[in-house]
């Protein structure tokens, strides 16, 4: 049984959970996976399991808990850190150069990481390492106040400090208690991405290669543990620094299991596993226990931010890696496995997931064009404005597709840029657009849709919810709603008493 008010074991302050009950400071660590002689498995520990000191501890004894392992780590930045960046980015343009170490965001991530550095005595190395990284970071945003302006490209490098600071730390932290452990960037191990700053795609065809090779055993059987910043790599044609899209570490963990052909990845959060639905929105939603890639994929792909959306491709390419969701504050949790394939027979819904902030586009032809002709020219018009679209709902003579504008456009413009391209449409069709949509996703079985939609609709009714479109599409796992942004948190929650009865 679960404590109480702890449903989900979110970092939770009820003295009653497990969760709470904080590891001490520990010198009985004993290296793990001493007969492997190879990394056996990947640990990823987000943001929130190395948020400070006390954390970082935790998730030293969580990875020593598995002696039979040795584990290739891979860390997030701590706690906020990358939020805390990117906002030092932004008032770093309105800030003179001799201010800049005034800034607020600048001396919390100084704070932060000098009190957990000198909290777990890291030696003078490390220490070293960890002041001319926050002295360049300081530098990079005088940088930015005196050219007043932050790139793409600039704001990769921002990023990519808290990783580079919290990997040197853990790895240094691991040393003082007397394990063997050694801090790689990610570009030392070659992971290479496309040049797209701030959403690069891996290159796997060089990374996966270099990452076998770096990591393969050397002179003799491997012993040393790896730890790895996740998020970052470089760029293939500037060889700058690129981050691979928030939440991109567990990207680079799969990646990395994938270029060692490992059985399994662990991802170490602050839930139970990936959840019935998001617990902002649903406070009592329930671990999931297995998953496929598929509905790992839509389910990101929609807007869960447990993982990220390309964190299941390395998986796929492998086939046989299982990635395992798990709660660093829970860590006796079962979590969530998420495999290739598993039985549906006894599934009906897996998840419920939210999307906000979205823009209904409705095209309706003016009867000019066939079908086929209207349907090609439609999309021609997406192309020509680099505009791509999530859900898509047809008829012979009209299409509905919902955008996500702030993806496409900066927010200022986005009314600008709708009128637009409702503009582009002339001649061709009639387009209009509503915003402050939500698009609703059921992860579920798509086998037994009519069951699943005869529930849907009807607690929906009972609510007074109105669907204005809906989509099945080719997907096996996926059944898109869009309703109005007020009527989506209680249409979640209904759907979720229905389905899982709280
Ligand atoms: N379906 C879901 N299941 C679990 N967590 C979810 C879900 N949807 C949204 N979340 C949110 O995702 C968070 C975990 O993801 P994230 O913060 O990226 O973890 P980390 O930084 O530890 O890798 C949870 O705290 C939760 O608020
Ligand atoms: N630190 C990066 C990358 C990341 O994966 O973080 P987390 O694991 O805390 O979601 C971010 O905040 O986006």
């Amino acid at each position: 049984m679960r404590p109480s008010r702890c449903r989900s074991h979110k970092r939770c302050p009820s003295s009653a959970c497990s969760a709470a009950a904080s590891v001490k400071p520990s010198s009985k660590l004993k290296q793990p996976g001493i007969d492997q002689g190879k990394v056996t498995v990947v640990m990823k520990f987000g943001g929130s399991s190395v948020a400070n000191a006390q954390r970082m501890r935790e998730v030293a004894d969580i990875v020593c808990s598995f002696p039979e392992h040795l584990p290739c780590i891979v860390l997030s930045a701590m706690g906020k850190t990358t939020n805390l960046l990117l906002q030092a980015g932004t008032e770093a343009l309105t800030t003179s150069p001799s201010s800049i170490r005034s800034l607020q965001p600048l001396r919390d991530i100084k704070e932060l990481h000098r009190t957990a550095a000198n909290d777990l005595r890291v030696d003078g190395k490390a220490h070293g390492e960890m002041e001319s990284l926050l002295n360049e970071l300081q530098q990079l945003l005088v940088g930015i106040s005196i050219m007043q302006d932050l790139t793409p490209r600039a704001l990769d490098s921002l990023a990519s400090f808290g990783e580079r600071l919290s990997t040197r730390m853990f790895a240094a932290f691991l040393r003082a208690e007397g394990l063997l452990a050694q801090q790689y960037d990610a570009w030392d191990l070659g992971l290479t991405s496309t040049d797209d700053f701030t959403n690069a795609d891996v290159l796997y065809e060089p990374t996966l290669e270099k990452i076998a090779a770096a990591l393969a055993p050397q002179d003799g059987p491997l012993r040393t543990i790896p730890v790895v910043t996740g998020f970052l790599a470089r760029g293939q044609n500037t060889g700058a620094i690129t981050t691979l899209g928030r939440g991109g570490s567990d990207l680079s963990a799969t990646v990395i299991g994938a270029a060692l052909d490992l059985p399994e990845v662990q991802v170490w959060k602050d839930v139970d596993g990936v959840l019935t639905s998001d617990p902002r929105i649903v406070d009592r939603a329930l671990p999931v226990p297995m998953l496929t890639y598929d509905e790992a994929t839509e389910l990101a792909f929609f807007g869960a931010q447990v993982l990220h959306p390309q964190a299941m491709q390395p998986a796929l390419q492998s086939r046989r890696l299982a990635v395992r969701v798990k709660n660093s504050y829970n860590r006796r949790a079962d979590g969530t496995v998420i495999v290739q394939q598993r039985d549906m027979a006894n599934v009906l819904m897996t998840s419920i997931v939210l999307k906000s902030n979205v823009t209904l586009l409705d095209v309706v032809s003016t009867r000019m064009l066939g079908q086929f002709g209207f349907l090609s020219t439609v999309f021609g018009i997406f192309a020509d404005n680099k505009i791509s679209v999530d859900v898509v709902a047809t008829s012979e003579i009209s299409i509905s597709l919902t955008l996500d504008p702030s993806k496409m456009w900066s927010r200022d413009l986005i009314d600008e840029e709708l009128d637009a391209l409702v503009l582009a449409f002339k001649g061709v069709a009639k387009a209009s657009y509503q915003r402050n949509m939500s698009i609703i996703s059921l992860i579920c079985n798509v086998q037994r849709t009519s069951q699943i939609l005869e529930k849907v609709f009807k607690v929906l009714g009972s609510e007074g919810i109105n669907v204005k479109m809906m989509s099945q599409g080719a997907s096996k796992t996926n059944i898109s709603l869009v309703v109005g942004e007020e009527e989506a948190r209680p249409a979640i929650a209904a759907i979720h008493r229905e389905f899982f009865h709280c």
